[in-house]
């Protein structure tokens, strides 16, 4: 009930739309109604025998009343017609026709009335809870993205939207269109025949009981077809990411085989669920026809037999059929409009599992506005644990000024933790890191990042032009500043060549792009933001050796100067850092410069010499 109150809240935050499409679609059930009401004088021209005694109809008073009105109304209109019937029943005819005409017109004009402005209310909130999902993506801390899955995120992006999207017309339905139909038609039944209207009633939830039957047997069977084709997908999407590898591994027969497998059980499943949902329309039919028969006979002995009263003729008859046969679709718009709320509900709490997810990373209250950065970064007594198991223990060390500390270790050491604590993708547990003598816990989070560059060892690219790459950390920066930028970076010459140089699309995730040429656009677009601390995360793939010294000189360009904590890999890469520090299972076993390290004969020592370095 609480997810509903939320769909009912997001969709009248659109109050204009919502108000216009209640509006509509109360138009439209009354239009409804009275182009089935206009019936009854036209089946009265038809059968000029029943109309003996109406005829002789007078003409109505209004006695000032609502209710008065609504009969004064209709009396007038019997009254109009049936005095052209006794003056030239052909116009008669020609005007029942055009009245039922104007009805019907006007009935489905407000029915698109009500369509038209349904769409744009629906998209609107369809796009704000997409809008927050994501946003709140952008925000959640990573380790989120560890533990949850990311194929889930977008499952709940994707699918979770389409369902509240549903809800949104279902709620507008439910409580302003579909209960008023059936309290309008329910009325004019009862009007015309109260006796027949009960006992049309009796038949009624016999039919509902068969409809629910299938209905839930049906949802069962979409349950599983929903989880078969969740695995399907996840299957599709594991092997078109891996499709290098399985190509080298010749996996490809392995690969269909289990694809197969989902497939054909995912076939099974949705053949099940279309065999029962195509059982729904016979056999409504069926069970509407077997009513309508009920009714017939009930209702049709009642007026042979004369026992019928209070004026009910054939013709009135007629339209009790035909405003009974308009009552089966806003009650099974109401048990519809129930079971797409239902599902809405599981989908807005699985959303409200994402936007209610803590950030985890708090700004404290009154932030430390600014930091100069004039003596370095100190990490003191630094711990962490991403779940039990400590990852870094005790870890202090520091990187004065314009100086460069390289991490050294095998791989888990926890040489990334260590970097990703600077720019707080992750808060230490313990100990902690300093700016100087600013913690950068009392910094505001936007701000710390504002004066850190990243040169991950993945270059990653988004699709647009190369200009906007670089420039993805300083969007107003001037074409000059992205030129010269690419320059330091090493980058200029091969832009210059592509296609349409700065403006050429690099494809999704720079795909277009070798991954030397890759890594120097990073390189410009770190350059480009020109920050005071630079982490960089060397890149493990190998580049060839031309590629590589353009990057490495890329590099060196942009560490000159600049506070840098350089992850390394190949160690002939560090040996200039002022200090290398070498960590194993998150302690630091050694430390010192290059020459110093190797003097000492220890781990890092070894570790340069399977490098090959001395
Ligand atoms: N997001 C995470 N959630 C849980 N555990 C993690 C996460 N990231 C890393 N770890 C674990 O923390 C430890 C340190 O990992 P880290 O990535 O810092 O090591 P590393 O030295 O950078 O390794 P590599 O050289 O392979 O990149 C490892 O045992 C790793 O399994």
């Amino acid at each position: 009930m609480k997810n509903t109150i939320e769909i009912y809240r997001q969709t009248f935050r659109y109050k204009g739309l919502a108000v216009l499409v209640i509006v509509y679609n109360l138009l439209f059930v009354i239009f409804n109604l009275i182009s089935m009401v206009l019936f009854i004088p036209f089946l009265q021209l038809i059968f000029p025998d029943s109309s003996d005694e109406i005829v002789t109809v007078s003409k109505p008073v209004y006695d000032g009343t609502f209710s008065g009105g609504i009969r004064y109304v209709s009396d007038y209109y019997n009254y109009f017609t049936q005095s052209m019937v006794a003056e030239n029943p052909k116009n008669a005819l020609l005007f029942v026709c055009c009245s039922v005409l104007v009805a019907f017109f006007l009935k489905n004009l407000f029915r698109y009335g009500a369509i038209w402005h349904q769409s744009e209310l629906r998209m609107a909130v369809v796009r704000d809870v997409r809008q927050n999902l994501f946003n709140k993506a952008m925000s959640l801390p990573l380790s989120y993205y560890s533990n949850e899955r990311k194929g889930d995120l977008m499952a709940r992006i994707q699918s979770d939207v389409g369902e509240i999207e549903i809800a949104v017309i279902a709620v507008l339905e439910l409580f302003f269109r579909e209960p008023i139909a059936v309290i309008l038609n329910v009325a004019a039944l009862l009007y015309w025949s109260p006796q027949l209207t009960l006992f049309s009633f009796i038949l009624l939830p016999l039919t509902a009981f068969v409809i629910s039957r299938i209905g839930k047997s049906l949802k069962r069977t979409a349950g599983q077809e929903r989880i078969e084709l969740g695995v399907l997908f996840s299957k599709m999407e594991e092997a078109l990411g891996g499709i290098r590898i399985i190509k080298a591994f010749n996996a490809q027969k392995f690969i269909r085989e289990s694809f197969g497998k989902t497939n054909l059980r995912h076939q099974q499943l949705t053949t099940k669920a279309f065999r029962k949902r195509d059982l729904s329309p016979p056999l409504n039919e069926f069970l509407a026809v077997v009513v309508m028969l009920g009714i017939v006979w009930y209702g049709g002995s009642m007026i042979l037999d004369n026992k019928a009263g209070n004026g009910f003729d054939g013709p009135q008859f007629i339209g009790f059929i035909l405003v009974f046969s308009q009552l089966l679709r806003p009650i099974q718009g109401i048990a519809t409009s129930v079971a797409n709320l239902n599902k809405a509900e599981a989908a807005q709490l699985r959303i409200n599992e994402v936007l209610d997810t803590d950030e985890k990373i708090h700004e404290v209250a009154h932030p430390v506005s600014s930091v100069e950065l004039r003596d370095g970064i100190r990490y003191e007594n630094v711990s962490f644990a991403y779940s039990e198991e400590a990852v870094l223990k005790q870890v202090s060390f520091f990187i004065p000024k314009g100086k460069t500390v390289a991490l050294v270790g095998e791989s888990g050491s926890g040489k990334s933790t260590i970097s990703d604590l600077l720019p707080r993708f992750y808060d230490v547990q313990s100990g902690g890191i300093f700016i100087d003598d600013v913690n950068i816990r009392d910094l505001k989070v936007d701000y710390l990042r504002s004066k850190i560059g990243i040169v991950s060892q993945e270059s990653i690219l988004f699709n647009g032009t190369v200009a906007e790459n670089i420039a993805f950390g300083k969007p107003h920066a001037t074409r000059e500043e992205i030129i010269e930028a690419a320059k330091i970076a090493n980058a200029h010459k091969f832009i210059e060549e592509l296609e349409n140089g700065y403006d050429t699309q690099i494809g999704e995730r720079g795909n277009k792009l070798s991954g030397g040429q890759k890594q120097r656009v990073s390189i410009a677009r770190a350059v480009l933001k020109n920050p005071d601390i630079l982490i960089l995360d060397e890149a493990t793939s190998a580049l060839d050796t031309e590629s590589e010294k353009l990057v490495q000189e890329a590099l060196n360009k942009l560490m000159a100067d600049r506070t840098s904590l350089v992850i390394a890999h190949r160690l002939s890469t560090i040996r200039n850092a002022d200090e290398i520090i070498v960590l194993s299972k998150g302690e630091i076993i050694e430390r010192g410069t290059h020459d110093e390290l190797i003097g000492k004969g220890g781990t890092y020592a070894y570790l340069s010499s399977l490098q090959g370095i001395s």
